[in-house]
């Protein structure tokens, strides 16, 4: 394992296998060098993936089986090559992940966080009246969805509910998603958007695909929402948008340099609201995240099919 994950998770891996607890580690390259003949799998997650070192440094690597969707921490091609497995953790946590998304749309629209510093501030007390935690309404708003994948579909799904007009955006139009608007141009997208989500994978083309022209199209009574990775985002630009008025507010689960925020961000607490990359962070779902990190191990060493496999 490359860091402490989740205790159960951890508690499952040694009912079955010697694990190897890399974090533990004085000195990472000696301890390595120590145990290069017998690491055979790789426990990881998104943040972390497997570096170009330590794939370098495992000649007897056979799998990694990543606690995450995201595989952008991983060089597949890479693994394909050397012929590494790799597995990740799809569906089980497209609910939450999906659920956050309007969490985090209705936190900043509604103020939630600056309206419960309201009420235990004693400020509800003093004021009859108070106009500036008015904000936006979300039902019946336009939802403009950057990739329509798993966890874009689930939160077009669950914005439909408040009556919300669903566009996206992706590399090619989804024919079973033809009642959706499709744009072939995220600023075209975000220009017809009230609430632009992010919600595709990091990949060379996704990177920085949120930039100062599309924030810019989304303009002074719009949000940005981000679930999927901080790199869609050009960060510094958000930041100089929200500080100058030019973007309404954000919804962050997500940064360009986890876990560090940049200061603007923290300081900006009326219309921007932050989570900790905590997406599929319920109980539910990162026991069912751990119990297919397991169970791809099983698989790969009892010789069957991997159950959800990447490469
Ligand atoms: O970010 C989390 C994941 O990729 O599962």
């Amino acid at each position: 394992m490359t860091k402490p994950i989740y205790s159960y998770l951890q508690a499952e891996l040694e009912k079955r296998f010697k694990v190897l607890k890399l974090w533990e580690a004085q000195d990472g390259s000696r301890f390595l060098e120590d145990h290069n003949q017998i690491i055979r799998a790789v426990v990881s997650d998104g943040g972390t993936g497997l570096s170009p070192e330590l794939m370098a440094a495992l000649p007897k690597l056979e799998i990694v089986s990543s606690f995450s969707v995201g595989m952008d921490k991983i060089d597949l091609g890479k693994c394909k090559e050397k012929g590494i497995r790799v597995s990740n953790t799809p569906d089980v946590l497209t609910d939450d992940v999906a659920d956050l998304a309007i969490g985090l749309t209705l936190a900043v629209l509604r103020k939630l966080p600056a309206s419960d510093r309201y009420v235990r501030s004693g400020m509800w007390k003093k004021a009859l009246y108070c106009e500036m935690l008015l904000y936006f309404q979300f039902s019946g708003k336009s939802v403009g969805i950057v990739g329509l994948g798993r966890i874009g579909q689930a939160i077009a799904t669950r914005a439909e509910g408040f009556g919300c007009k669903i566009s996206y955006h992706s590399r090619t139009p989804k024919p079973e998603s033809s009642n959706y608007t499709y744009y072939p141009s995220v600023v075209d997208l975000a220009a017809h958007s009230d609430i632009l989500v992010v919600a595709c994978a990091l990949t060379n083309e996704t990177r920085h695909i949120i930039n100062r022209e599309v924030i810019d199209a989304l303009g002074p009574r719009g949000v940005l929402v981000n679930i999927a990775r901080g790199a869609t985002v050009d960060e510094p630009e958000l930041v100089s948008a929200l500080v100058e008025g030019r973007l309404g507010g954000a919804g962050l689960d997500v940064f360009e340099n986890e876990p560090n925020v940049p200061e603007q961000l923290i300081e900006l607490d009326e219309k921007v609201v932050l989570a900790p990359h905590a997406g599929s962070g319920t109980e539910e779902t990162r026991k069912g995240m751990a119990d297919l990190v397991v169970g791809n191990l099983v698989a790969h060493f009892e010789g069957k099919e991997l159950l959800t496999p990447v490469v």
